[in-house]
């Protein structure tokens, strides 16, 4: 399979292919970059259609991890890991241990972490193999309370830039996914005073967050068109696109999911109806601030992370300026902004 060609190789350092045919392990691991430091980035068990769509995921994933890492102030670079196959069947000791040899062998160049379909529990079974490895029970664990706490702060410069409040009292925010973090940000949200929209496809979910956080729910499909403040898509990835835009009645999009841009162009699509896009993957290094804060050196330190995770108000606003001094899409700043910050790290 081709790999320097594809439209999503960007100069990866490293791509490295794992298999162990005992345990069923198919895993693919990138490093994307290592020039601000360990490339660092979960691990995500998912059932591809084919390995040249695990492959694809995986690059473009990694080179994500890069841009959001240098944005995040982190000294960590970019990379990421794809288990191939249907976590439900396949998960086993033996194969995360396999994993786990497998990222040992790059020494240090890869830290691995929870990501879709993978649990600290998992981890913990990786960990027996390596030492690369974080987001563990008893150490930072979950990282989900992080990244709910950085995209409520994100919501809020949000508000802040485009809406002149300080505060969230009466503003509506509708939020797609209740999720670990998308649970946890309702909960803020409510907490300080905003109303609340909300779908899932799990009605425990949603029959938890009517009566504790008395929240509206609305169907799967009318999440878009609800007439709220802020859009904050907390599930899958792609809902920014062309159906959805057309929809939105919100002047913000805020929200915790990764990739939330179905195309490049839509960033530009938003500036041109008027929202406001918080960037995914500077609201949403929440989770690994928390992580980086263990792997670093230094003991690991829950109120560091914080303090950590409460400067993505002020990196957001410096985009949200940036971006409208130039009138240009707020995507776009960001990536310049993150390509910046890595080039005078490599000097
Ligand atoms: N967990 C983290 O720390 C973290 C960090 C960065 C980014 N993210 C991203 O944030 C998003 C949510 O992460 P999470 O950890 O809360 O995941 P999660 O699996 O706990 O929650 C996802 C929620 O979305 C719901 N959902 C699935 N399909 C849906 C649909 N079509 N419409 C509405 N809801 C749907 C699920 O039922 C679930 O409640 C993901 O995109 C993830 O990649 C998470």
């Amino acid at each position: 399979m081709a790999v320097f060609d594809l439209v999503d190789f960007d100069n990866h350092e490293q791509v490295v292919y794992c298999s162990d045919e005992a345990s069923g392990l198919k895993a693919i691991i990138a490093v994307h970059s290592t020039v601000l430091g360990p490339a660092a980035g979960g691990c995500r068990f998912w059932d591809y259609a084919s390995d040249e769509a695990a492959l694809k995921d995986v690059l473009r994933l990694s080179k994500g991890m890069t841009y959001k890492n240098a944005m995040a102030g982190l000294k960590l670079g970019g990379g990421k890991g794809v288990i191939i196959g249907d976590a439900k069947t396949l998960k086993s000791e033996a194969l995360f241990k396999a994993f786990g040899h497998a990222v040992n062998n790059l020494n240090g160049r890869y830290y691995t972490a929870e990501d879709i379909n993978i649990t600290t529990g998992d981890m913990a079974i990786v960990n027996q193999s390596t030492a690369y490895v974080s987001g563990l029970e008893g150490k930072s664990g979950n990282p989900a309370p992080f990244t709910a706490l950085g995209t409520f702060l994100g919501i809020k410069a949000a508000v802040k830039f485009k809406l002149d409040r300080d505060d969230l009292t009466g503003i509506k925010v509708a939020v797609q996914g209740l999720g670990s973090v998308g649970y946890s940000l309702c909960e803020k949200l409510h907490a300080a005073g905003a109303q609340l929209f909300v779908t899932d496809i799990n009605p425990v979910a949603l029959d938890r967050a009517a009566t504790e956080l008395n929240a509206t729910v609305v169907g799967l499909d009318e999440i878009y068109s609800q007439d709220v403040d802020v859009y904050s898509p907390c599930a899958l990835g792609a809902s920014i696109n062309d159906e959805s835009i057309a929809q939105l009645k919100a002047t913000i999009i805020a929200g915790c999911a990764n990739n939330q841009l179905a195309e490049k162009h839509h960033d530009q699509a938003l500036l041109e109806k008027g929202i406001l896009y918080a960037p995914d993957y500077v609201i949403n290094a929440g989770g690994i601030i928390n992580v980086a804060l263990e792997i670093y050196p230094e003991p690991y330190c829950a109120k560091s992370a914080t303090k950590l995770v409460e400067n993505i108000y002020n990196t957001l606003m410096t985009v949200f300026t940036t971006a409208a001094s130039n009138n240009m899409p707020t995507g776009f700043i960001a990536d310049e902004m993150a390509r910046n910050i890595i080039a005078n790290g490599a000097k």
